[in-house]
Order: structure tokens, then sequence, then C-alpha cells
């Protein structure tokens, strides 16, 4: 028994690489594949819409998909935290299942989750991303998810230590962490998170070589999509890390607090 696709965006980039992986499976069918000059009904058929168009029609995809009763998987960039809480309650009312997955590559989520852990350790915190020249939006939607998460990790210690961010150069703030965006021919995707501490720095780094490395994740987004429900936010619930809050490490040590120390 095979699942009916259509992917929107099918004549992108990162829709071609979809739209041949289900053809290549044997356990999804694609019924459809739209563009720009497409009509949003064309998806009607469907039982999934994977939606990697274009931040500014995203929403509209999502909701008209919705509507219908499709299950969808969004790849596309744009949805912050608070778009995704927007959505959510309609997306409960109908019953539906929506995947948002900022970023299908397993690297780039395990090099996020670093960054969580990292982020209750150090006060000072950047994060660098660069893309191709083509890229319409900035920051780019893993450096806004990335963002999100360790503030959410670090909550009870507060915003970060940022400063100077009335000057343009410094960056946009995103959950108070600035986020610098580069975006020059040549380059495919890549994103630094820098730490600054007490005489030292730490930078967890990720580079995304090839579109192969989204593979992986979109056949694993599309196979969980089909018994998920409600909204479901980033690759790593489906690869086990558990979510953040939920699964905080342990509080800082304060240093000078030798309590805990096995004694001689
Ligand atoms: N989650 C992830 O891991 C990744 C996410 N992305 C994100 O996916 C999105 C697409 O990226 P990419 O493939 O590089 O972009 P492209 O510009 O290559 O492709 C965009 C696609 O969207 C279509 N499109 C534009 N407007 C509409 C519309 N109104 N209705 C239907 N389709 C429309 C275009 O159609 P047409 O040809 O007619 O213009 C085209 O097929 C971006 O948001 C990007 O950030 C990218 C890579 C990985
Ligand atoms: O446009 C891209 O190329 C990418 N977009 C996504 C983003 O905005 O984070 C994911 C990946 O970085 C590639």
């Amino acid at each position: 028994m095979t699942t009916r696709v259509a992917v929107i965006g099918a004549t992108g980039r990162l829709g071609s690489l979809v739209s041949r992986l289900v053809r290549e499976s044997d356990d999804f069918e694609l019924v459809a594949e739209l563009s720009s000059r497409s009509g949003l009904d064309a998806m009607l058929g469907a039982e999934i819409a994977v939606d990697v168009s274009h931040p500014a029609v995203s929403g509209e995809i999502v909701e008209y998909a919705v509507e219908n009763g499709l299950r969808v998987l969004v790849g596309t960039s744009g949805w912050s935290q608070e778009r995704i809480g927007a959505i959510t309650s309609r997306v409960t009312a109908r019953e539906g299942a929506v995947v948002f997955i900022p970023n299908f590559s397993v690297g780039s989520v395990l090099g996020t989750r670093l960054a969580t852990i990292a982020a209750r350790y150090f006060d000072s915190i950047e994060i660098v991303e660069a893309h191709h020249a083509g890229k319409v939006d900035s920051p780019s939607g893993t450096a806004v998810r990335t963002a999100e998460l360790m503030t959410r990790a670090r909550a009870e210690l507060g915003p970060v230590d940022a400063p100077h961010t009335d000057q343009r150069a410094r960056g946009q703030q995103v959950a108070s962490i600035p986020v610098h965006s580069l975006r020059v021919a040549g380059l495919l995707a890549s994103q630094q998170v820098v730490f600054g501490g007490h005489g030292e720095t730490l930078t967890i780094r990720h580079d995304t070589i090839s579109d192969e490395s989204y593979e992986q994740g979109i056949m694993l987004a599309l196979r969980a999509l089909r018994e998920a429900s409600g909204v479901t936010v980033g690759l790593d619930a489906l690869l086990g890390l558990g979510s953040i809050g939920g699964e905080v490490p342990p509080a800082p040590v304060d240093p000078s607090d030798t309590s805990d120390l096995v004694q001689d």
C-alpha cells in the first residue's frame, strides 16, 4: 500500500530532491508536482503535501493543505516558534498532522542539540550562518531554530550577554542571540555557534557539503508523518533525541562549591 504525495515547490532545488526520493521509494507515490504557476487545488487527491517552496507562501500552502485534510511535511524556512504556535490549534481542531523540519540534515540537528547543551555554560553566544547567494531569507530557519532552542535550554539563566546590539553590524537578535548571515556565491550551507567564556571560546560548526545530506531526514520525516498527529517540530524527536526542556542537562556546577567532592 503506497501513500500518495504532492510536492509543492517541485521545480526547486529541495523540491526536485524530494520528488526524486518519493519516486524512487516503494512506499510512497508521487501524484502531483506544484510550482509557483500551479493552483493549490492541484495537491488534492494526495494524502501528504510536502511544502518546500518559499517562506512568503508557505503559510497559505500549509493552511490550505490542513483545511483539505492532507498531512503536511514542511521543509520551507521562516517558521519561527511563534508562527508554529499560531497554527497549532487549527491543526489540532482539524485532527491534522504537520511536521516542521527546519533542517533535514542529521549533522545539523546534532550540531544544534550540542549547542543547546553548551548554552547553559556560556553567557556570550552568537551564531554565524552562511548560505548560497540565491537564498531569499535571512536569518536561516536553522539559525532561528538553534537560537530558540538554546534560549529554551537556558531559560532560567535569562538572555545572553550581547553588547552593542544597537549597531547594525552586530547582527539580528533572535531570542536575544545575535545572528549574522552571510550570502556567498559558491557556498551551500554552514552554521557556527560561537560561545565565549572566561579565557576560552567554543565553536560548534556544521557544514552542508551536498544536498545528499537531506535525504535520510526527508525519508525519516515522510515515514513518521504517516503515524503523526498534531504538530511536530524538528528531526530531534524522530532521531530519539528527546525534547529540550524535558531533558535539560544538570545545572552548571559552581566551581567554588566543593561540598560534592569525594574526600580521600
Ligand atoms: N529543511 C531543510 O533541510 C531545507 C530547507 N530549505 C528551504 O526550502 C525552501 C526552498 O528552498 P530551495 O529549494 O533552495 O528554493 P528554490 O528557489 O530552488 O525553489 C523554490 C520552489 O518553490 C516554488 N514556489 C515559489 N513560489 C511558490 C508558490 N507561490 N506556490 C507554489 N510554489 C512556489 C518555486 O516554483 P517556480 O519554479 O515556479 O519558481 C520552486 O519550485 C527555502 O525556504 C529553503 O530555506 C532548503 C534546503 C534544506
Ligand atoms: O535555503 C537553504 O539552502 C537552506 N535553508 C534552510 C534554512 O533556512 O535553515 C536549511 C538549510 O540551511 C539550507
